[in-house]
């Protein structure tokens, strides 16, 4: 039987021919290039609501289309789209909003249930697998979708401002699986990505240890994918997000609200008191985090702003950065290991003559 977690996820961000990928040269000509949000987070959270009303605030674009975008674009519909959105959720049954490339289109969840005698969740990662097989065909759509036809200059708008990427609800199925971070690596080589971490705010109101799971979730992914982070604190309409931040900003505030639940006795407690710990240099480490209502529509300008920050500065000053020092790296070690190879190579004919 295929198993889904058999194959090995490459280094993130590493690729195998030591090559900057064709991001970088993009950004250094100075293109522009829509930015990529992966939306991310526990079941329930709201990524489906939240993606459909990102999509709804951007139904009039900032900057209208100019002529030049119908030539990009197929018709004057899509000319005037300022999302293109990807569903990788198998398993949905239906989506609210405008999906541009569907998962579904390409993989049948229930057929690979049947022919793999899988599990709901063991087929959402073999489906996953099998569009990662496909996914460079998605990345040529998106690339033509995104690249202004010769001659009009690289500046142009061309009505795609960002790609909208929806997940499957089982957080894990996505974000530690091979196919998860092969999607997420081939997009954040063509495009600015950054990842979107929806929390469900009302049930960390009622568990300090929700929260604290979620935010070692957060954590752990961004140390994983090393992309820029967005934590997105969703349903504001029903509980301000004040409670999370000051959590975030104030150990001690954390530490009293746990005092204050029951469920933080005993072992499970002290855990999520040393962990606090453990988070602090997270915290400190980025500041974007947003509070929205996926509902209302509450917070998508703070949204927006936030993500053109992360994309345009923290991609390229951290991601990009990094990738190059690790690109780097490889090189040095490759040559390194080219020049012992040559001097045993060296010995070995020495000792022969
Ligand atoms: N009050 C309120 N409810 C919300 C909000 N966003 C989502 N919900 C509700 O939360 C539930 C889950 O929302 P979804 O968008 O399906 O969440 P999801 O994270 O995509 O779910 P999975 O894909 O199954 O993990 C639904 O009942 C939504 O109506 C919000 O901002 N406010």
């Amino acid at each position: 039987m295929e198993s889904a977690s058999t194959t090995t996820a490459p280094p993130f961000g590493e690729t195998p021919s030591g090559q900057l990928p064709p991001i970088v040269q993009r950004l250094e000509r100075g293109e522009k290039t829509p930015i990529c949000v992966i939306m991310v987070g526990m079941a329930g959270s709201g990524k489906t609501t939240l993606l459909t009303q990102l999509q709804r605030s951007l139904e009039t674009p900032s900057v209208p289309p100019t002529p030049d975008d119908f030539v990009a674009a197929d018709t004057a519909a899509d000319a005037k789209m300022a999302s293109y959105v990807v569903n990788l959720d198998p398993a949905t049954l239906s989506v609210p909003y405008e999906v541009s490339i569907d998962i579904r289109d390409t993989v049948d969840y229930k057929q690979v249930m049947q022919q793999h005698k899988l599990g709901p969740n063991g087929a959402i990662m073999t489906s996953l697998n099998l569009f990662a097989t496909k996914f460079d065909q998605v990345m040529t759509l998106l690339e033509k979708r995104a690249t202004p036809p010769e001659p009009l200059p690289p500046q142009s708008q061309i009505g795609m401002d960002y790609i909208l990427v929806d997940t499957p609800g089982q957080i894990e199925a996505f974000t530690w699986s091979a196919s998860g971070a092969i999607m997420s690596e081939a997009l954040a080589s063509a495009f600015p990505t950054v990842l979107c971490f929806v929390v469900d705010t009302v049930r960390c109101a009622s568990s300090p240890n929700t929260f604290m799971s979620n935010m070692l979730y957060a954590c752990s992914m961004m140390y994983r994918t090393r992309l820029p982070l967005i934590v997105c604190f969703n349903k504001t309409d029903v509980v301000s997000h004040e409670f999370c931040l000051e959590w975030m900003r104030d150990h001690d505030a954390f530490q009293e609200a746990l005092d204050d639940v029951s469920e933080s006795a005993g072992f499970y407690g002290s855990l999520t008191r040393s962990l606090a710990l453990v988070l602090d240099e997270f915290y400190s480490s980025f500041a974007n985090a947003v509070g929205v209502s996926a509902v209302t529509g509450d917070g998508m300008d703070d949204f927006w702003k936030t993500v053109e920050k992360a994309g345009r500065q923290d991609f390229v000053l951290d991601y990009i950065e990094d990738l190059k020092n690790r690109i780097e790296e490889q090189q040095a070690r490759t040559q390194a290991m080219a020049r012992v190879s040559l001097s045993r190579l060296q010995r070995d004919v020495d000792a022969a003559d």
